[in-house]
């Protein structure tokens, strides 16, 4: 971590730029970034929105704006302005320069907060990877410093303008070496998912907002002291764990990265590697704050980045893994609300409405889990050799076989051609034993 961030009083500004389409109101924006903020112990003096008629190249606010904003920094004793979109280079150095004080726009910030959090090898590779491209982009500056490699990279002035080319090269280079040592990482972790993978055991993927409440959930169904703290992006690392559902002895419990909007693209790639875990699942729980003002425009954010992974195809919100929505946050409902709320919830069997706080709806979320991971929902038709007794037989014992007929492949000579119905778990084992 920076040294000057933590503890740091910061103006917080939300531009509003005419002309652009913004998922969330500036009002819910402004709240993100000031929670952005929190998450990595900045102190906000104060938070304003600013309205953009025209976008400025060269500072991106207008100069009367940029006036305001230093006489509000200096009212405020902020020593830090953290712009809630995306600087140019030019327009953030000319910002500092104007402004005399340290700018760090969304990008910087979330990459400080990832910095800050990754813990395992191959998140503080990726963390480090996207920080370096974007150092790269920002060269024009002198603040690189990379002698402090991981956390803080952002908020101390470097070594001087002379230093840049230098600085290029090294990035480069690091760059190289990280993306080798990113590979080597992948691949042992891809290993270890594919042993998993043939272990019987059915995965369910924990996936929503950042601040939904998916650690809070995790804890409480795993007994487990995963970090659930109201902080954005408490957890980067996925974290697993073993539980019992009724009628399934083990499944295996997976907690994400919580999503946000407009991720910085450098982190993009990142993300997406974490989550790959993700696409490898029985089952998603997409964990909504439902009390969140938000909650509709979060949900679009996560279900494009599902989009992005490639589990939900096309523009709707048909699925190749069964998703189920828990409404949580329950508990901070108002009567009204709730009473809607739970009308549109029963007439829905995808949606679970529960309190991860103080439990309320658990068992019920357990219960349809256990039923759907019992369920024979799949249904698939394999077309297998006729000699091969064991693969029939098993199909047999297991599923519930719809139809078999005789065929006959170019290649394989004569084959059965047998449809069934199989629950994840035995869908699962079917397509992974090794024969
Ligand atoms: N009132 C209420 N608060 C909740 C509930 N579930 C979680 N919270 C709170 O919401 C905050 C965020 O919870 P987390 O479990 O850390 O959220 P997360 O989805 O894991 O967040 P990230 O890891 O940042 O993506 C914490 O302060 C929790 O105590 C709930 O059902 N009711
Ligand atoms: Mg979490």
């Amino acid at each position: 971590m920076g040294e000057v961030s933590r503890g740091a009083r910061a103006l917080v500004i939300c531009p509003d730029i005419r002309g652009i389409r913004y998922d969330l109101d500036a009002a819910s924006r402004l709240a993100e970034a000031e929670g952005l903020a929190l998450a990595i112990g900045i102190i906000v003096a104060e938070s304003l929105i600013l309205p953009v008629r025209e976008v400025r190249p060269n500072l991106l606010f207008g100069a009367g704006q940029v006036e305001n904003i230093r006489i509000a920094c200096e009212q405020n004793e902020a020593e830090l302005v953290v712009v809630d979109g995306a600087l140019s280079p030019i327009q953030q150095r000319n910002l500092e320069e104007k402004l005399a004080r340290k700018v760090i726009d969304r990008t910087g910030l979330i990459l400080e907060i990832f910095g800050e959090r990754a813990a395992t090898a191959e998140g503080r590779l990726q963390v480090e990877l996207a920080h370096l491209d974007y150092q790269q982009s920002r060269l024009v500056r002198s603040w690189t410093h990379l002698e402090r490699q991981r956390g803080g990279f952002g908020f101390l002035g470097g070594p001087g303008e002379t230093q840049i080319e230098a600085d290029r090269r090294m990035i480069r280079q690091r760059m190289g070496r990280l993306r080798k040592e990113l590979e080597q990482v992948r691949k042992t972790r891809g290993l270890h998912r594919e042993r998993r993978e043939r272990a019987p055991w059915p995965v369910i993927a924990l996936v929503g907002y950042t601040n939904a409440g998916k650690s809070t959930l995790f804890n409480r169904l795993t007994g487990a002291g995963v970090m659930a703290e109201d902080l954005l992006f408490a957890t980067l690392d996925p974290t697993m764990r073993a539980i019992t559902l009724p009628g399934v002895e083990k499944a295996i419990l997976s907690d994400t990265v919580g999503f946000i909007s407009d991720l910085p693209t450098q982190l993009v790639a990142a993300f997406r590697a974490t989550l790959e875990e993700v696409t490898a699942a029985d089952i998603i729980c997409h964990v909504r704050d439902i009390s969140n003002a938000s909650s509709a425009a979060q949900k679009a954010q996560v279900l494009d980045v599902l989009r992005d992974l490639g589990v939900i195809e096309g523009e709707g919100e048909v699925s190749a893994i069964p998703i189920i929505e828990i409404w949580n946050k329950w508990d901070q409902l108002e009567a009204d609300d709730a009473e809607e709320l739970a009308s549109l919830a029963a007439a829905d069997e995808s949606v679970v409405p529960l309190s991860a706080l103080t439990g309320d709806g658990v068992e019920e979320l357990l219960a349809t889990l256990g039923d759907m991971l019992t369920r024979k929902a799949a249904f698939r038709t394999y077309e297998i050799p006729a000699s091969d007794g064991r693969k029939i037989a098993w199909l047999y014992a297991h599923g519930d076989v719809v139809d078999d007929v005789a065929a006959e492949a170019a290649e394989k000579g004569p084959t059965r051609k047998i449809s069934v119905r199989l629950n994840p778990k035995e869908l699962g084992q079917f397509e992974t034993l090794d024969w």
